[in-house]
């Protein structure tokens, strides 16, 4: 025998004398109690509760778990309504003794926890379907248990083509043999798994995904299953591209920064052979204020874009080109020994001038100078660095348009 409460609506009132009995045949025992909240309602409402339901000053609410609604005319829009919000229909019915019949019914079938936990299921569902991430949980055979609407998009499948259907039945074997592993392995260890993979969508669309999972436990403390959420990181992962890009690149010509050159150089000396170590050049324009002072700031943005072109179009495959500050760039070359970097060196030396810049109809031809040092592994680049840069200040010194070696 349970002991419970029913409490009811007024509007239930006329009706109580005659379902009173009814409902407390058999197994129930109850409390009637008045419940002025559900008079609110506009419809005869009934619910029952168990005594350890309630604390102390606990009330219980209209559309709460056990609510039982009686009404005339039940139209779909007041069932969904209701049904949303946890309550149970009873259909309409006038004759008294077949609506109590049917309440005694529903009560004695009903096995509370049971109800209670088909309805924390159906909130979940609803929860996880307004989330745009898709979900789903597997159980430990691999199998699909549940997901949400997002992820049957994702698919391309219906919910009920997943649920209850294994990974080798919603995705190609290749692909399903990956997850498959993917989820052995996280089973094996417990715990939760966060690893990217690139993933085609039922549209054909490749994404980077975040696959985040974990397992869960059933009462017992046994593993139950695994549940996933795929995180779409495609834009935050081309944006980080795009930024790590932007922060290595000088914006005015395209080309490295000190950033990227500090990275290649630190490279090209680990790569180095002992018999083919890098070379560097550093070139300075020669009167590049003048530029500036003859075209206007614009004119010399120009004047550095062509420069850095004309650059280019003669670089050899094993060489690259920084813009280190306002008009002075390092010109990386890898396994090329001093000489042949200061043959290379003459060679654009000499080049450039031939290459007439032309702004607004002036014709310009610009020159620099340059120093050039062979990049020993043994010794400190930050060393090195300050020699080279001593050739070049030695090429201003004697003139400009010139090429000076860094003193061993
Ligand atoms: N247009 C333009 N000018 C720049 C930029 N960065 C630096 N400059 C200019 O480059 C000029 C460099 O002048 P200086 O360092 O005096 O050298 P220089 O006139 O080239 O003379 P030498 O190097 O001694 O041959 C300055 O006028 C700077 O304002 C830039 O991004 N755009």
């Amino acid at each position: 025998m349970t002991v419970s409460t029913i409490y009811y609506s007024a509007s239930l009132s006329p009706w109580k004398a005659s379902l009173k009995p009814l409902l407390t045949s058999g197994n129930w025992s109850a409390d009637w109690q008045a419940f002025s909240a559900l008079s609110e309602v506009p419809v005869g409402a009934l619910t029952l509760m168990l005594d350890s339901d309630l604390t102390h000053d606990e009330q219980p609410l209209v559309g709460a778990r056990r609510v039982l609604m009686l009404v005339e005319h039940w139209s779909l829009e007041a069932s969904l309504k209701w049904s949303a919000l946890g309550a149970e229909a009873c259909e309409s019915q006038k004759d008294h003794e077949r609506i109590a019949g049917c309440l005694v019914f529903m009560l004695s079938q009903r096995d509370m926890s049971r109800v209670s936990a088909q309805e924390s299921d159906h909130m979940l569902q609803t929860v996880i379907d307004a989330v745009p991430i898709p979900i789903f949980f597997k159980d430990e055979l691999h199998v699909y248990r549940g997901c949400n609407q997002a992820f049957s998009q994702h698919i391309g499948l219906p919910v009920e083509k997943i649920v209850n259907h294994s990974v080798y039945d919603v995705a190609p074997k290749h692909l399903a043999d990956i997850y498959y592993e993917a989820d052995q392995n996280l089973l094996a260890s417990g715990g939760k798994q966060v690893y990217e993979a690139k993933v085609k969508s039922s549209s054909g669309e490749e994404s980077e995904i975040e696959f985040n999972k974990a397992v869960f436990y059933k009462k017992n403390g046994d593993k139950g299953g695994q549940v996933g959420a795929m995180l779409n990181i495609t834009e935050r992962n081309q944006l980080m591209r795009q930024l790590e890009r932007a922060s290595l690149t000088d914006p005015l010509t395209g080309i490295g920064n000190r950033r990227e050159f500090d990275i290649a150089v630190k490279r090209a000396r680990e790569l180095s052979l002992p018999e083919a170590s890098p070379s560097l050049l550093i070139i300075d324009i020669d009167h590049f204020k003048q530029i500036n002072d003859e075209f206007g700031h614009d004119g010399g943005d120009q004047a550095l874009q062509f420069i850095v072109k004309t650059l280019q179009s003669v670089l050899p495959n094993q060489g690259s080109l920084y813009r280190i500050g306002g008009e002075e760039f390092y010109l990386l070359l890898e396994q090329t020994s001093l000489e042949a970097a200061h043959e290379f060196a003459e060679h654009i030396r000499a080049y450039l001038p031939t290459q007439p810049f032309i702004f607004r109809g002036v014709r310009l031809n610009i020159t620099m100078s340059i120093g050039v040092v062979e990049l020993n592994a043994k010794k400190s680049l930050d060393g090195m660095l300050k020699q080279v840069d001593q050739a070049l200040y030695q090429a201003k010194h004697l003139g400009r348009n010139r090429v000076c070696l860094a003193k061993a």
